[in-house]
């Protein structure tokens, strides 16, 4: 019987097809193993060795804040938020004349560090570990988002965290290499990455995806539909593509990679706010990962793949950006193509001498007005690492972050015993 040969590339795939993920490449994608080549174009960061002290405190169950009598917040009434306050004047309750232990005793170097990285950046940081930033657990967090202003706030962010754990815990989970020949979890460097807190527009954040050293397909980072970017996607399907070839094609060390760009108004320059793994672990947002990894191989674009000087020429070519074709929309067929002006001609036929003015441009992968992603995001992202509302009521008591944690320990007790009342009602 002759053989059934199928187009589609996902037949007969029984798992999804990524090269096997090595620990090198994770720790390739570590904060602190790629910024120091990328600080150029990398919004402003700095980056805090952390002690294995201050790691085991991070690994450690519950929530104690180290003693810092210049952070203690102070409620405010008016805004309605936690304010940093120096020098409150403040009797120590009877617990803390208790419980006189310094919390920070075997890492108040590193805590000094922080305290003064923070005030380098300007008093408001964005905090992250080598890989995870603690973006599920902004409900604790006074200002609901991630902005620190000590270091205080930090460690709760980072302490309630599930992403931060996985840095922890599962880093190299899943990946190949044999468990003698190389780096084990315990050995890991980790790092705190604190960078310049701002006013981020995340419509302009962008996730991309790069295999082999070709720009595959890139996508929007916040689920949301922007209309604005509709006229103007060749314009960021060029920036990006030429930020690619010229700052991270060559010198990333592995083929594969997934990177977050950042670019603000007025959309001439890409920022790079985050390298990750070529792996399941990364989420592909608006794609899935069959179809990134079996998307066929951009075209060998003479000229456009030789370097930064056919990407001038392009990037002198003025854009139409009304011209936005639909395909590179969120039902778009991967990549498209441009002419010298920059309007998509994706799929047209063009005569023999357009043909050297014609340029690839991976797919941008855009929200559209009523897309189901959209949708399903109405509610507030990363939904499945919620607490309960008694939990947040109490982190949001209004008597500071050492008594959220006293409040926290109550709901949980109280929890416990309204368990136990339940169980011995049903036994009768
Ligand atoms: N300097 C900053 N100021 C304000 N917000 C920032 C700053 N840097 C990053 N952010 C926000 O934090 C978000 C998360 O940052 P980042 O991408 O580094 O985290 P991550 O845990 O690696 O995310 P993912 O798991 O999606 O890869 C960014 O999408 C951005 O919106």
């Amino acid at each position: 019987m002759p053989a059934i040969i199928s187009d589609d590339p996902a037949a007969g795939l029984t798992e999804l097809p990524f090269p096997p993920v090595t620990k090198a490449h994770i720790l390739n994608c570590s904060y602190h193993n790629w910024h120091p080549k990328y600080r150029a174009i990398t919004p402003k960061s700095r980056v805090v060795p952390l002690t294995k002290p201050f790691v085991d405190y991070l690994r450690a169950d519950g929530i104690v804040l180290p003693d810092d009598e210049d952070e203690r917040p102070e409620w405010d009434d008016d805004s309605g938020v936690f304010s940093s306050s120096d020098n409150i004047d403040r009797a120590p309750d009877d617990d803390e004349e208790e419980e006189d232990v310094d919390v920070a005793a075997d890492w108040r170097e590193t805590h000094d560090a922080i305290k003064s990285v923070i005030a380098d950046l300007g008093g408001k940081v964005v905090p992250k570990l080598n890989w995870s930033a603690p973006k599920d657990a902004t409900w604790i967090n006074a200002t609901n988002s991630m902005e620190c202003r000590s270091p205080n706030d930090i460690y709760l962010l980072l302490k309630s965290s599930d992403f931060v754990t996985h840095d922890l815990e599962h880093a190299f989970d899943d990946c190949v290499d044999s468990p003698a020949s190389s780096i084990q979890q315990s050995e890991i460097p980790y790092h705190l990455v604190l960078r310049k807190y701002f006013q981020l527009n995340p419509s302009v954040e962008f996730r991309c995806f790069a295999r082999g050293r070709k720009l595959l397909c890139m996508c929007q980072r916040d689920l949301n539909h922007f209309d604005f970017l509709f006229n103007m996607q060749s314009k960021l399907q060029s920036l990006i593509q030429e930020f690619f070839n010229v700052r991270l094609r060559d010198s990333f060390p592995d083929d594969n990679l997934t990177f977050d760009v950042y670019v603000p108004a007025p959309y001439n320059k890409v920022w790079l706010v985050d390298v990750n793994p070529w792996a399941p672990r990364t989420d592909p947002l608006l794609f899935s990962w069959l179809e990134i990894l079996t998307m066929p191989d951009p075209p060998d674009m003479v000229g456009q793949d030789a370097g930064t000087e056919e990407f001038v020429r392009l990037s002198l070519q003025p854009v139409t950006d009304t011209a936005a074709h639909s395909n590179c929309s969120s039902n778009g067929s991967a990549g498209s193509h441009a002419d010298g002006a920059g309007n998509d001609i994706d799929g047209e036929a063009d005569s023999d001498s357009d043909v050297d003015e014609e340029f690839w441009f991976p797919e941008l992968r855009l929200i559209r007005q009523g897309d189901p992603e959209a949708y399903s995001f109405g509610t507030p992202q990363y939904s499945a690492h919620k607490l309960p509302k008694d939990v947040v009521d109490a982190s949001q008591s209004g008597e500071g972050l050492r008594d959220f944690a006293r409040d926290w320990q109550n709901v949980l007790a109280r929890r416990q015993q309204d368990d136990a009342t339940t169980e011995s009602s049903e036994d009768d």
